[in-house]
């Protein structure tokens, strides 16, 4: 049974599980000296079309924490969304790899951080006492499941070089925003002024496993190490590169984010015709926000359906992955319509 919980309970796709079982050959070098680490390294520079350093590690809350840690000091703040993830789900691991950085939790309309918050945000106090803003970082696709256009993202980035500050980008869902915009990957990312990328493998379809993509290498310095001692160093290090190689290879990581994406469309016209229930956000990726009656969700449950209540902007979030079946839809719409027809009380 397909759900609505996460796009991380999808299984491997297929490009990602031949290019695991192809790397699965003989003895290789470890620790990321290995053929399909090096490949899918160029791979990533070929994508992205600059030389930028590349780190592969087993998570992306390792992969915020530490590539935030790699921006800033622990006196430092980091600017951020108050429902982004790094706020309200890594249990403090980015404040716990950078020594103590604060995070400096922001609102925003539709989970999205805009110039103006982020410039008061800095300029609301310069005294000793406040922790010294020096990093945004930005969710592309938000957490809400909208995305920035790139002339948000360099509104922002603008302020933020102005403000002094570095510039993360959450990307679990990256894909999901490129396959949504139709713009090539350096224009959400170096070209608009990001630093450094946490691209999202794992909900791609990948088995497990993240990029941190530093387009300002300066900042990379010493980061291996970094990952090292927090654990982020695979020793067969093939088996979390080798799969970006599949998916990276005739972009099926674009098909299959697109479809991701389209299916959450799919969902959510189905919702709006079938029970007029109107999305709390606009749908630009993967993701739909719904406030469902409660007679509804908890006939949902009751049917099996799993999906979350528990991201911060209230209402039930209905995810769509990679593999996500255009039956799956009309079957969880047909309850929906089923259980929309029965008596508030009952
Ligand atoms: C926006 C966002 N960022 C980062 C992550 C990475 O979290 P994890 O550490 O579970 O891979 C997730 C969820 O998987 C997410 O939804
Ligand atoms: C929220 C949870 O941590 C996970 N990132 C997800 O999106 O399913």
């Amino acid at each position: 049974m397909q759900h609505f919980a996460s796009d991380n309970y999808a299984g491997i796709c297929p490009e990602a599980l031949a290019a695991l079982l192809a790397a699965n050959a003989g003895h290789v070098r470890s620790y990321g000296d290995d053929q399909w680490t090096l490949r899918a390294a160029d791979r990533l520079r070929e994508v992205f079309e600059t030389e930028c350093d590349v780190y592969f590690v087993f998570n992306g809350t390792a992969a915020n924490s530490l590539a935030l840690a790699a921006l800033c000091q622990s006196y430092h703040s980091v600017i951020c969304h108050q429902l982004a993830h790094v706020e309200t789900d890594e249990c403090g691991a980015p404040e716990f790899f950078s020594n103590g950085a604060k995070l400096l939790a922001l609102a925003g309309e539709e989970g999205k951080l805009t110039p103006a918050v982020i410039e008061e945000a800095v300029t609301r106090r310069s005294d000793i006492h406040y922790p010294k803003p020096k990093v945004v970082t930005l969710t592309q696709a938000s957490e809400v499941g909208t995305v920035y256009r790139p002339d948000e993202l360099r509104a922002i980035t603008t302020t933020a070089r102005e403000l002094g500050l570095r510039v993360h980008m959450d990307g679990a869902r990256f894909a999901n925003a490129v396959a949504s915009l139709g713009v090539a990957p350096a224009e959400l990312t170096w070209r608009a002024g990001v630093d450094v990328l946490c691209f999202g493998g794992t909900k791609m379809g990948l088995p497990i496993g993240e990029a941190v993509v530093f387009f300002d290498r300066r900042l990379a310095e010493d980061f291996a190490y970094r990952c090292k001692q927090a654990g982020q160093l695979a020793s067969k290090m093939r088996y979390l590169s080798a799969p970006w190689l599949g998916i990276l290879e005739n972009d099926s990581w674009l098909r299959h984010a697109a479809h991701a994406n389209a299916m959450a469309r799919q969902l959510a016209s189905g919702l709006a015709k079938i029970a007029g229930l109107q999305t709390l956000f606009p749908v630009d990726a993967n993701g739909v926000f719904v406030h469902l009656p409660r007679v509804v969700e908890q006939g949902l449950r009751e049917r099996g359906w799993l999906f979350y209540t528990f991201i911060g902007a209230g209402g039930a979030r209905l995810m769509c992955g990679w593999d996500t079946a255009p039956e799956t839809v009309d079957r969880f719409l047909d309850d929906v319509r089923a259980l929309s027809a029965l008596p508030a009380s009952s």
